[in-house]
């Protein structure tokens, strides 16, 4: 008998009705259970004060809606006070932005973990240092890395880095006394050659078609992820199979491509390399690199997801990042012009007008720049949220959180604290003053978040970017339109500018800008 006589059949017979209502109690059923707030959180969040949110879906459409996720988030903070909290689908979320409960967030061992909530990260990136809820894994991999990314470790990168970073300011000559342009794109191209040529010590041509099938995916995915984070039913199974299914597959199977191709060309020394530090075979070793470590991670003959999450992590993390971070100083430098002088008089003090690149040793002789650098990322918090999930019951404060709850520091709240940052609005790299350090607590500058699952990577970024910036101010004199007003941080993941970073180049003129104002 076939499907279709069955199907006559029921639909003649009287099992229609009763199978009808059978059918209509177990969807009942499921989005029931589905649905379900666990009454221990819905008993926490009675007390807590947060905007009403819709049934079922909760508040997460307050974030998709919104173009500027930095604005509300002080909005928030700015009507509920330092502890709130909202309903991500049927999730409670808790954002936290005083100082003592964050410590208590950071600091606490039950509360390491990413949200169930981050799975389309994982659907895209893997299950890597940044998105795994695994604690033992995530344990023994930070571990594994950590040597590679201590400060006195990233010193031996200077002179790729430099390499690199020339070779980009070289390809900028076209724009000078050019028409405006965007510089994220040059900056994200930039951050991506630098960890290419140092952690995985690779060349990577941009033209290739993996590349940029690469990148593409990149974007594509970490649009999709936020949606689905802020619009948490799409992560249902049926729906995302529906309607994302071969999106995710595709974007995945680039971003795999890409990483898989490199180790291809890489196998033969990672070998040698690994060899050569087991058998000591050659005398000062230079350190593994990343790729090394990242092989080493997959045993003989097992499956190598392992290697391939954690390289997706660190490209992803170490590029977009830098990227986005070395665009927003060169607008804000552009805008406030005061700034940008005496930033080049502070270089000009240790280059005079020679060609000399900057070595290991002149880092920690620009104090202003590491001021006008941590400004940057006060002021702009590219991650302006971070996220955990609670294990087991704990305490937060006076209060019992249970298992199961996000738990969210608002690190744009806190970065526009007037208690901290007095006149938060303004771009000051004097709030980098010693003095002032002094004064506020260490947490209040979040930029890398704080605790063991803090950005493993800050040695690192902060040396890339001083190198980059140094090599871009000593040849460019940067300018644009654009006023701080205009400045927005969409509404992503990680956060850029709305209105993008217009900037117009000049040749710098080799002088103590005090010398040429005079002139
Ligand atoms: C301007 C540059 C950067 C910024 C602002 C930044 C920011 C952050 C932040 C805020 C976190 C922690 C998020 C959380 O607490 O949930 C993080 C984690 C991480 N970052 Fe960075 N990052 C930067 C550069 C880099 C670089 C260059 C690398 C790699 C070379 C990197 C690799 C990572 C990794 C692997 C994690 C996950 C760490 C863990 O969970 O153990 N980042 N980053």
């Amino acid at each position: 008998m076939s499907l279709l006589n069955i199907f006559t059949i029921i639909y003649t017979s009287s099992l229609v009705a009763p199978l009808m209502v059978l059918l209509l109690g177990f969807v009942i059923k499921y989005i029931y259970t589905r649905c379900r707030r666990d009454p221990r959180m819905v008993e926490l969040a009675n007390t807590l004060p947060g905007p009403r949110g819709f049934p079922l879906i909760g508040n997460g459409l307050d974030f998709h809606l919104r173009e500027d996720a930095l604005q509300l988030v002080l909005e928030y903070k700015e009507k509920y006070g330092d502890v709130y909290r909202l309903w991500i689908g049927n999730t409670l979320a808790i954002f936290f932005s005083n100082i003592t409960d964050v410590e208590n967030v950071f600091m606490n061992s039950k509360i390491l973990g990413k949200p169930q909530l981050f799975k389309p990260f994982r659907d895209f990136f893997g299950d890597g240092l940044f998105t795994t809820y695994s604690i033992p894994k995530w344990r023994r991999n930070r571990r594994h890395f950590q040597s590679l990314f201590i400060p006195g470790a990233v010193g031996i990168y200077v002179a790729e880095i430099n390499e690199k970073v020339y070779h980009a300011v070289d390809k900028m000559k076209e724009l000078v006394d050019g028409p405006e342009f965007d510089v994220w794109e040059s900056m994200g191209h930039l951050s991506f050659d630098v960890m290419n040529k140092t952690l995985m010590n690779a060349e990577v041509n941009e033209r290739d078609v993996a590349t940029m099938q690469y990148h593409t995916s990149i974007t594509i995915a970490q649009t999709i992820c936020f949606k689905m984070l802020c619009l948490p039913w799409l992560q249902h199974e049926i729906l995302k199979w529906f309607f994302y299914k071969n999106k995710i597959q595709r974007l995945r199977r680039n971003i795999v491509s890409f990483v898989r191709k490199l180790i291809e060309k890489k196998e033969c020394e990672i070998k040698q390399q690994i060899e050569a530090h087991k058998n000591k075979t050659v005398e000062d070793i230079p350190p593994k690199r990343l790729i090394t470590l990242a092989y080493e991670l997959t045993e003989q003959g097992k499956d190598d997801s392992i290697m391939i999450d954690e390289l997706i992590t660190m490209l992803a993390g170490g590029t977009g990042s830098p990227g986005i971070l070395g665009s927003f100083f060169l607008l804000a430098v552009a805008i406030h012009q005061d700034i940008q002088n005496r930033l080049y008089d502070e270089l000009y003090e240790v280059f005079g007008d020679g060609d000399r690149m900057a070595d290991e040793d002149d880092i920690a002789r620009f104090p202003y720049l590491d001021k006008v650098l941590k400004e940057t990322l006060r002021r702009f918090p590219i991650l302006p949220l971070m996220f955990r999930e609670v294990e087991d019951d704990t305490k937060i404060g006076n209060r019992l959180i249970p298992a199961g709850t996000m738990v969210v520091v608002s690190v744009g709240a806190i970065h526009f604290n007037p208690e901290y940052y007095p006149d938060p609005w303004k771009f000051n790299p004097e709030n980098f003053n010693a003095e002032a350090v002094e004064k506020r607590p260490k947490l209040a500058f979040l930029a890398f978040s704080a605790g063991p699952r803090n950005c493993i990577g800050i040695h690192f970024a902060m040396l890339q970017m001083k190198l980059t910036l140094i090599a871009l101010l000593r040849n460019y004199s940067i300018y644009t339109k654009m006023k701080m007003d205009d400045i927005y941080m969409n509404n992503g993941f990680p956060t850029v500018s709305v209105n993008g970073f217009k900037l117009t180049l000049k040749q710098r003129i080799r002088k103590p800008t005090y010398l040429l104002c005079n002139e």
